[in-house]
Order: structure tokens, then C-alpha cells, then sequence
């Protein structure tokens, strides 16, 4: 079963009187790698900060393993583990000693913990070397141990490959993946590269302006044999109620005004009879078989390369 790992409900940013961040909603499922992706100044960061607690919501909601941000921030904040910016390492120290630097920090963590997530991210081999001698991509794994530290149930890191070589991004992708499958983590990862990151996620929403314009699940990651999902769009109303029961069944997302998920040809009309159930007015579907590349294409306009 699927359990919702966060749920962003008509999340908004004003700053001044401009509007940065314009109604996202959107779940991440336990166990899954979520990407998040756009142009530069589309809204990213700003919507991480709000999902780790840097920043306040103007309008909406985040809850994390059904807590809400707003009104029980330290419960569910506790299940939040982040690098928004650089983590910060002390590059005179040993990995061991900037890991144990931090876990103090952080009530009841041992030493026993520290070790495990040494592992997880596969530093123990590095662990009494300078953190000074590391490479990027080892930097980047010990922030990520940093972050998993307190045992969270979603991951977030804004933009993890930026500045990586191949190798680097594949180590990270390696265990960003093990942290889904075998930990049952929700990996959140900015990027505004498609390229790199539909090799790492299972789900990508693509942001613009402030808002999603899409949502889709990477193909790659698909079983050979496995039926592909058709990309569904529909307009309903109401929105906010008709996304609950979509959600039911299928992770679903609001762009445009419109519902957007996936789901295989054999459940569309059963959701449409859920919706119809409940009152809610359909008023289009539209059903595409379209690839993540057109999607992104289509939407953005550009080849998002810095
Ligand atoms: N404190 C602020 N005051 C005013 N505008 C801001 C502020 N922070 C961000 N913005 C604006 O909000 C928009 C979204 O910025 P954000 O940094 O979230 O985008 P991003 O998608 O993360 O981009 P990048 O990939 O460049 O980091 C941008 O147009 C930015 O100029």
C-alpha cells in the first residue's frame, strides 16, 4: 500500500506583492524518489524551504506524514531531513568527527546511528580522512548523512547534482535509490536538469513561475512489460475535493486549474465513476500517451541549460 509521505495543499508564497509560489498540490508516496524541476527562478527553492520549515506558508498547507507544518510544525518537522544549502562540514576535520559534531546537536542520537547512516551513504571506508580531502560527490554524502541522522521520513535536497561529475551523480543516484527502496524514505531532489534527474526519480513535477505545469512518472523506471501509463488531465469541480478522491487511488496533482495523475487505462473510468460518486462535476478529460521530453518540451518552452 501507499502511504503519503508530504502533501502540499494550494501551497503559496507572497513576497511584497508579488505572488512567487502559486497553489501547488502535490503528494510524495514513502519509498518514492520525487523530482522536482524547472528554469531558474521557477520557484524551487522557495517551495523547499517552505516543505523543511525555513520559511512560512503564505497560504495553503504542508503535512508531513499527515502533520500539518502549520499547526504541528515540530511533529512534522521532526520527519524532515534537508540540504537546502551547502551543508555545512568543517573541512579541518574527519568525516567521524564532523558527523559526531553535528549529532550533538540532535537529541539522542548515537553513536550506533551515527555509524549506520555512515553506511548508508557508503563513507566508512573515508570516515578518519579530512573532510577537506573529500571529493564533492563525498561531501554531498555526508550532508546527506547529516540529514538522515534523526531518522526522517522524507529527504529533500535542492539540486544534489549541481556541480557533480558523471561518476558523482551516479554514486549519488545509487544511493538516493537505496534510501527509497530499502529505507522506505521520500527522496525529494530539485533540479533544472531533466537529463540528470529522470535517471535518479520515479515521479517528476515540473514547475514554472510558481506553478506545476506538469506531473508525470519516468518511464525508464517502468518494468520492462509493464503496462504505460496514460498522463490524464482533467478539469472538475470542485478541485480541491475532486483531488482527494483521485488521490485515493493514484497520486494527483493540480496544474492549471486542472487535475493531472497517471494511472492505466483501466482505471479511468473507475475513477471517473469515484468523482461522479461524490458529486463532482467533470467537465474534460484528456488522456495523452505523451514522454516526459515532449511534456517538458511543450511546457517550458527551452532547453533548460544554464
Ligand atoms: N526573498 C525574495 N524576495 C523577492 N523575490 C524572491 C525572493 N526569493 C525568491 N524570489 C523570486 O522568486 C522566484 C523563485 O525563486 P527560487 O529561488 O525559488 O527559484 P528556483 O526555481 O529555485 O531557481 P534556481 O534554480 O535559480 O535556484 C524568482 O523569480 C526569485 O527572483
Amino acid at each position: 500500500m501507499t502511504e503519503i509521505a508530504m502533501q502540499l495543499t494550494n501551497v503559496r508564497k507572497r513576497i511584497g506583492n508579488k505572488e512567487i509560489i502559486k497553489g501547488l498540490s502535490f503528494t510524495i508516496n514513502r519509498g518514492e524518489v520525487f523530482g522536482f524541476i524547472g528554469p531558474n527562478g521557477a520557484g524551487k527553492t522557495t517551495t523547499i524551504r517552505m516543505m523543511v520549515g525555513l520559511m512560512k506558508l503564505t497560504e495553503g498547507d504542508v503535512h508531513i506524514l499527515g502533520k500539518s507544518i502549520k499547526t504541528e510544525f515540530k511533529e512534522a518537522i521532526r520527519e524532515v531531513g534537508g540540504i537546502v544549502e551547502n551543508p555545512e562540514l568543517y573541512p579541518f576535520l574527519t568525516g567521524a568527527q564532523n558527523l559526531k559534531q553535528y549529532a550533538r546537536m540532535i537529541p539522542g542520537i548515537t553513536q550506533e546511528r551515527i555509524d549506520e547512516t555512515v553506511k548508508l551513504v557508503g563513507l566508512e571506508k573515508v570516515m578518519n580522512e579530512k573532510v577537506g580531502r573529500y571529493s564533492l560527490g563525498m561531501r554531498q554524502r555526508i550532508g546527506i548523512a547529516q540529514a538522515l541522522l534523526h531518522k526522517p521520513s522524507v529527504l529533500i535536497l535542492d539540486e544534489p547534482t549541481n556541480g557533480l561529475d558523471p561518476a558523482g551523480i551516479r554514486e549519488i543516484r545509487q544511493y538516493i535509490r537505496k534510501l527509497a527502496t530499502e529505507h522506505n524514505v521520500a527522496v525529494i531532489i530539485s533540479s533544472h536538469l531533466l537529463s540528470e534527474i529522470e535517471l535518479i526519480c520515479d515521479r517528476i513535477g515540473i514547475i514554472k513561475n510558481g506553478e506545476l505545469v506538469a506531473i508525470q512518472a519516468v518511464k525508464e523506471n517502468t518494468p520492462a512489460g509493464e503496462q504505460q501509463l496514460l498522463q490524464v488531465e482533467m478539469e472538475a469541480t470542485p478541485l480541491e475535493k475532486a483531488l482527494e478522491v483521485v488521490n485515493r487511488k493514484t497520486p494527483a496533482a493540480q496544474t492549471n486549474g486542472k487535475i493531472t495523475f497517471q494511472t492505466e487505462k483501466e482505471n479511468i473510468p473507475l475513477l471517473i465513476s469515484d468523482l461522479v460518486k461524490e458529486n463532482i462535476l467533470i467537465y474534460e478529460v484528456q488522456v495523452t500517451k505523451s514522454t516526459l521530453e515532449d511534456k517538458f518540451f511543450d511546457l517550458i518552452g527551452e532547453n533548460i541549460i544554464d
